[in-house]
């Protein structure tokens, strides 16, 4: 199985916008959500609907659009329009709002506009046409195809893992980058995929199964606490992975053991028990004996409700960590603010200080990675952010921290050079330092606005030298 890639629009975070070639003149503006759905191939539905033209009838072609925030009162970002908001009156009608939106495509109206606004549910614009069509595959073929952002495979190729390599991915939910490793590794060595969320270690678990993948192995743990602290050892299940046939290369004795056994339903205890989950968990059961797994399934019921955790179910094993310079190669495809994905890029929802403080996390993950990449090993580091402190600013910081890491050039190369030098404030207070010259060359920076229409991405690949120097 190989991947089917969409190279524009893909995944479910990113969309198209269009032009306004064509455009009808009545007009329907909807919600961010709402696009992305209609994009994908929902038709319009009447909750998604923020503002439209005056007069519409039933039946009207419209131009529908997505509200796109715009810089408001107090440096805050907000869509500017309320639900029911009259567009393209006349200039000279108090309620003009002149079209802001961005459009992405066209359709005709199921209701009138007095419907559009008190109807609460139904279909209101059918879509005739899309700016970008993606063919809806949710549900459909499911485990035989993946959609990825072009970056995302890039990112798996410039790590370049290899058969019977020992990998790890230090963030991979949902495990778009680790199942794109294991492909390329055709399946033969180990990849290693943590993520801090039960929840999302189950989605990895799920697509790997899928995708009938078997040298991955998922485990919940905190990319912070990463590394090893005892020398406990974790006896593998047989059939994991591929240890037969490259034994040779690692043995698993280097990962550490939960003190309570290998199998962690959550990370729940009793301590965090409330006084009222407590007492749930000690009430009548009719007699039944309560034993540990049941009080946890307990109480994540009672924190989350019958919700996703309970549909997916199943087991997750938590690491304690991995021991220094135990993997080949480790990618940190960090939590970051997500400014390049579309159409989140200007969503206002990060601040100066949140911006940083993405930063200082996005280093400690690093500092882990460092440890556990053996001399000789590689680290690929890449976020979905345009915001340089999270890019070209941490690899400023691991070229300054550790001298044993130099950039490498990455392979392949489509994305455009990072950016050289500073951010520096009015007063010349210099907040950052990013590359220096001739390093731009050596990273990928995906802007969202070049030719090249992808999502905003950074990736970083350094080579590891020996760690004493
Ligand atoms: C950018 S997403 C990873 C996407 C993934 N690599 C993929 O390609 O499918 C970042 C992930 O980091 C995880 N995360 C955030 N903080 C973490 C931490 N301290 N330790 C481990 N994972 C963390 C989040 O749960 C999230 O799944």
């Amino acid at each position: 199985m190989d991947y089917v890639l969409f190279v524009k629009g893909s995944g479910p975070h990113t969309i198209e916008y269009g032009h306004a070639a064509d455009q009808p003149v009545k007009e329907v503006v909807v919600s961010r959500k709402c696009a992305e759905a209609v994009l994908r191939g929902a038709q319009v539905f009447v909750p998604g609907v923020l503002a439209c033209s005056a007069h519409i009838e039933i039946g009207d072609t419209v131009a529908v659009s997505v509200a796109v925030e715009q810089p408001g009162s107090e440096n805050k970002w907000s869509v500017g329009i309320t639900r029911g908001t009259v567009l393209q009156g006349s200039p000279t009608d108090p309620y003009y709002h002149e079209r802001s939106g961005l459009y992405i495509g066209q359709g005709i109206t199921k209701l009138s506009r007095t419907g559009l606004f008190r109807a609460s549910e139904g279909v209101a614009v059918e879509m005739t046409n899309r700016v970008f069509d993606l063919p809806s595959l949710h549900s459909l073929l499911e485990g035989d195809i993946f959609l990825q952002n072009l970056p995302s495979i890039i990112t798996a190729h410039a790590l370049d893992p290899q058969q019977g390599e020992r990998i790890l991915d230090m963030c991979a939910a949902p495990g778009g980058k680790t199942t794109a490793i294991a492909i390329l590794m055709r399946d033969k060595g180990e990849v290693i995929a943590t993520d801090r969320s039960h929840n999302k270690v189950l989605d990895i678990k799920k697509l790997v199964t899928e995708m009938d993948l078997h040298c991955i192995t998922a485990f919940k743990l905190d990319a912070l606490k990463a590394i090893c602290k005892s020398n406990e050892s974790i006896e593998f299940p047989p059939g994991h992975g591929n240890e037969e046939t490259f034994s040779q290369t690692f043995d698993h004795s280097d990962i550490c053991k939960s003190p309570d056994g290998n199998v962690e339903a959550t990370t729940i205890s009793h301590s965090d028990l409330t006084s009222e989950e407590t007492a749930e968990n000690k009430g009548d059961n009719g007699g039944k004996y309560l034993s540990k797994a049941d009080i946890r399934k307990n109480i994540r019921r009672l924190r989350n409700g019958g919700g996703r955790n309970h549909s997916i179910g199943g087991r997750v094993e938590k690491s304690k960590g991995f021991s220094p310079s135990s993997f080949d190669r480790v990618l940190l495809d960090a939590p970051c603010s997500a400014l390049g994905l579309r159409p989140r890029l200007f969503s206002g929802e990060e601040s100066i200080e949140s911006l940083r403080k993405h930063g200082k996390y996005q280093r400690k993950m690093f500092d882990q990675a460092v440890q556990l990449v053996r001399p000789g090993g590689v680290i690929v580091y890449s976020t979905c952010t345009i915001n340089p402190g999270e890019n070209e600013a941490l690899v400023r910081y691991a070229l300054d921290t550790y001298k044993f890491l130099s950039l490498a050039p990455q392979n392949p190369r489509i994305g455009g050079p990072g950016l050289v030098g500073r951010c520096e404030l009015f007063d010349g207070e210099v907040v950052e330092e990013w590359l220096r010259p001739g390093e731009e060359e050596l990273v990928q920076r995906f802007d969202p606005s070049s030719l090249l229409d992808t999502m905003g991405f950074f990736i970083a690949k350094f080579s590891v030298g020996q760690k004493d120097l």
